[in-house]
């Protein structure tokens, strides 16, 4: 805030998220976590809101606070009705957040009363924050007023001089200037450099609502330059709450320490990514639908899929290679349809050699292969492939990334695999949030050069020390499957295969063989 020296005081030791502090035994470690409070009225319908706001801040990993002004009855049709609380009670919502929390940003949005902007400045005064958005939320896109003429004073009087930055639509800002014409690039310039003179030191005037403008374009002034953030318009019924969330969003990163223009940056980034992921999802049967804020109701991963894992799946688990399909001129996808088709329960791409580009377009067609037909995919190593191909998870090595470090980027519902050798890393990789380990190399194999084998003696050990259900892999094939499933361990639930059922000519023939060979072991068993 102006008055408070707002965002230009931010602490030099602010970027290290983790501070230790010696306490007079032990030391404790205090774990900073960025805050926002929202200033907002709650929406029925979640688009926008309260709702947007929370979900915003918990998407950009900052936390955040609500204080509600008013409910609105209001779904994806308009606003049937809207409900002011007392601004006694807004009040005694602030006092209690404020005087507990420590915010690094307050963002308001519906602010339904000259009253309620009252309390809201009174208690800004008694406990100073670094920073303030203002969202000046006065009307919604369905046309409902939301904060009357009433607010308007007070607003330009008493607000915005306080605010760091204020995100009005070209709506909201013309009524701020008295209803001039805003209906161009040049004339929401000219207003930007208006309404800075009103008092705020930054000032984003929204162009999603621009008529005619096939770019969403947005103008940004900090005073002296001035920013066009242009991005293509998205065709889509899925707009309600873009503005809540583009001003959330900027209170996140500027909570998290970011520069005004590199907050305004993302936030914008941040509306773009959610209104094209969720661009054709359809909720609620009115014209002004909700996106997806956590980007993740994409169309395509909205198909089939299992909820956890299941360990008979690696009952025959199917390991690809690049020099064999090279060897035997075959596509990855031509590899992948025969395992599947002659029975392999899960699949693992393991393509060293790839390019990426053309490694990430074949692992789309095998996971679309597998999905169909209920096998689960996973790729060897690279995390990045999974992440854009959204395989069903991963399979590392003790020299890969860290376990750990795979599960946060992978979040909890995928599968991942490690390699081990030993009781040890076994227990490690079920500490570390691993789903299965694959024990070995078993036999000797040409697959990998200089790998220890731990025969059947080791792996043995290692399944009597695992927690997790482990597969046996390394010189596995169907004349020495049998020997494998025969140790006697009640976690180990299959074998992994590259050159049994690749290095063939058949796969297809191959692998229901192998299947047969396994089926059989274990009904002896
Ligand atoms: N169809 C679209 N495609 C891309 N960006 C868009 C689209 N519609 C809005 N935006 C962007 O979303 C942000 C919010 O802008 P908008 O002018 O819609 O705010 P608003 O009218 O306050 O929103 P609300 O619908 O929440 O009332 C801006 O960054 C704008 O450029
Ligand atoms: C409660 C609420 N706040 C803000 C908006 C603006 O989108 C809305 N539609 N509803
Ligand atoms: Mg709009």
């Amino acid at each position: 805030m102006n008055s408070l020296g707002g965002i230009r005081s931010w602490p030099a030791s602010w970027r290290s998220a983790t501070k230790t502090t010696a306490s007079m035994t032990t030391p404790e470690t205090v774990t900073k976590v960025a805050q926002v409070l929202t200033v907002a009225g709650s929406d029925s319908g979640a688009g926008a809101g309260i709702q947007a706001d929370l979900k915003v801040c918990a998407a950009r990993g900052v936390y955040c606070a609500s204080v509600i002004t008013a409910v609105t009855a209001q779904n994806t049709r308009g606003v049937q009705s809207v409900h002011l609380l007392p601004p006694q009670f807004v009040s005694e919502q602030l006092k209690s957040v404020l005087s507990d929390f420590e915010f690094d940003v307050v963002k308001t949005g519906m602010l339904p009363s000259p009253e309620i902007v009252e309390v809201l400045l009174q208690n800004l005064s008694d406990f100073p924050v670094r920073a303030l958005v203002v969202d000046p939320v006065m009307v919604s896109t369905s046309g409902h007023v939301l904060a009357g003429s009433s607010i308007l004073s007070i607003f330009k009087e008493r607000l915005l001089p306080i605010a760091d930055i204020i995100t009005p639509n070209v709506k909201e800002a013309s009524a701020l200037l008295g209803g001039v014409r805003i209906e161009t690039v040049a004339e929401m310039r000219s207003a930007a450099k208006s309404l800075h003179e009103m008092g705020p030191r930054f000032v984003l005037v929204k162009g999603g609502d621009l008529p005619g403008s096939s770019d969403s374009v947005d103008v940004y002034f900090d005073g002296k330059v001035f920013h066009e953030l242009r991005s293509p318009r998205i065709t889509t019924r899925n707009t309600h709450g873009t503005g809540c969330t583009l001003a959330s969003c900027i209170a996140a990163e500027l909570a998290k320490g970011s520069s005004m223009l590199s907050a305004v940056k993302v936030a914008k980034r941040f509306v773009d990514n959610a209104l094209s992921y969720s661009k054709d999802i359809v909720i609620g049967s009115g014209m002004q639908g909700p996106f997806d804020h956590f980007l993740g109701l994409k169309k395509d991963t909205q198909t089939y899929r299992r909820s956890t894992f299941n360990p008979d799946d690696l009952f025959l688990y199917a390991v690809t290679d690049s020099r064999m399909n090279i060897k035997w001129n075959r596509s990855i996808v031509d590899a992948v349809k025969a395992a599947v088709e002659g029975g392999a329960t899960i699949i693992q791409l393991r393509e060293k050699e790839a390019e990426t580009r053309e490694f990430l377009e074949e692992a789309k067609s095998c996971v679309e292969i597998c999905r169909s037909r209920g096998v689960c995919l996973l790729i060897n190593d690279r995390i990045d492939i999974a992440l854009a191909c959204d395989a069903d998870g991963v399979h590392v090595g003790q020299s890969d990334m860290p376990v750990d470090l795979v599960r946060s980027l992978l979040g909890p519902d995928k599968i991942i695999g490690v390699s081990c050798k030993t009781p040890e890393q076994a227990h490690q990789a079920w500490k570390d949030g691993a789903d299965y380990i694959g024990s070995g190399g078993v036999f000797p194999t040409n697959t990998k050069a200089n790998n220890r084998t731990i025969g059947l003696d080791g792996l043995r050990e290692v399944c009597k020390a695992s927690e997790l259900p482990v597969v046996a892999i390394g010189g596995i094939g169907i004349s020495n499957a049998e020997s494998v499933m025969r140790i006697d361990a009640p976690n180990l639930k299959g074998v992994a295969v590259v050159s049994a059922l690749f290095d063939q000519e058949c796969v297809l023939t191959q692998t229901r063989k192998l299947h047969k060979t396994l089926k059989e072991s274990k009904r002896d068993h």
